[in-house]
């Protein structure tokens, strides 16, 4: 992918994420028709927005973070543990742990020798400084637990903090919860896609180290082998300080970290709970995505490796569910 300075041109074409007031009477019904939109004026973090390298450094007291460490621009995650195919794959960012102290200082030299690329990516929990739990305990929960309740949302899952050098991309993938993501400081670019542009953007294998990620390189997309990445039609927004952008679950996103230095924090919740005879047919695009990733499952568990689930589904559909199902009748009805 291309790093500097310069406007990054998506391959895909995009419109713009609607921004929506705080206030505005339609908000819960963008969130409940699952469509991004940038809220504006919530306040949500207001009470991080002095969370620089220098107070963090000071604040964040002496426990260890997930610090991500690359000599490209792009951190495409990966998990071993999930390697349940067995997978070769070798990720092109290394997983280090260090206080916040030590990110600092090594944030500031890549910044100046530019060797090297750093994206600090952790839960927050309560080991850190007492007046950064101060700062967290400021967040306006009080709107975020009314809109999670009309919403009828699960439990807070998780408040992942990112922190970032400039121009660092996170590539395309969807996440299986609820986001609200929380622009603090510095401005970020996300790209996003329904989940109906599953087929266009390729997921790698459930039991892939790289599961939920698209296999399509954005900066040098290979339409021979991803032909229908012509037909993704994305959404961008642009985030800056104060602004909290709803990523609906199994949306995909791409983000990329404008300037110096980019904190961002997300809020990952848990979908409504899905009650049976609530459920509505015929299904949305991303309940499909949900049953694709439990089909995918279940088979790689029966059937045990990659190789025998590849097999199955291509005795399945072969000949059968890769034709056009109208040729198929009108050559019975002869
Ligand atoms: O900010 C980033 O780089 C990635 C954020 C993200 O993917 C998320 O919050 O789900
Ligand atoms: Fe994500």
């Amino acid at each position: 992918m291309s790093g500097g300075g310069e406007w990054w041109q998506c391959p895909c074409p995009l419109e713009s994420v609607p921004r929506v007031r705080v206030c505005d009477p339609k908000l819960l019904d963008f969130i409940r028709e699952q469509r991004p939109i940038v809220i504006t004026d919530s306040k949500l973090v207001e009470s991080a927005r002095h969370w620089d390298l220098e107070y963090m450094e000071k604040h964040m007291g002496d426990c260890k973070f997930t610090v991500y460490e690359s000599k490209e621009r792009v951190f495409m995650f990966s998990d071993e543990e999930k390697n349940l195919g067995n997978y070769k794959f070798t990720p092109t960012a290394t997983k280090r742990s260090m206080t916040f102290q030590e990110f600092a200082s090594e944030f500031r030299e890549a910044m100046k020798s530019k060797d090297k690329f750093l994206y600090l990516q952790q839960g927050l929990n309560d080991t850190v400084g007492p007046t950064i739990v101060k700062d967290f305990v400021g967040f306006n929960w009080t709107w975020l637990t009314d809109v999670v309740k009309a919403l009828n949302w699960g439990h807070l899952t998780t408040n992942m903090l990112f922190v970032s050098m400039p121009h660092l991309v996170t590539p395309c993938h969807y996440d299986e919860q609820e986001n609200f993501f929380a622009q603090v400081r510095g401005t970020k670019r996300v790209i996003l896609f329904h989940p109906d542009n599953f087929r266009c953007l390729y997921p790698y294998r459930y039991g892939h180290p790289c599961d939920r990620q698209s296999q399509v390189d954005f900066d040098n997309p290979d339409y021979e082998r991803f032909p229908k990445f012509k037909d993704a039609r994305g959404l961008e927004a642009i985030l800056r300080p104060g602004d909290v952008l709803y990523i609906p679950r199994c949306w995909w996103h791409l983000v990329r970290s404008l300037d110096e230095l980019s904190v961002s924090v997300n809020f990952w919740y848990m979908s409504p709970p899905a009650i049976a005879e609530d459920i509505r047919f015929p299904l949305t695009a991303s309940q499909k995505v949900a049953m694709m990733r439990n089909i995918e499952q279940m088979l790689l568990t029966a059937l045990g490796s990659a190789g025998e689930v590849s097999d199955f589904l291509r005795m399945l559909v072969s000949g059968r569910y890769d034709t056009d199902a109208n040729h198929t009748f009108r050559q019975l009805e002869m």
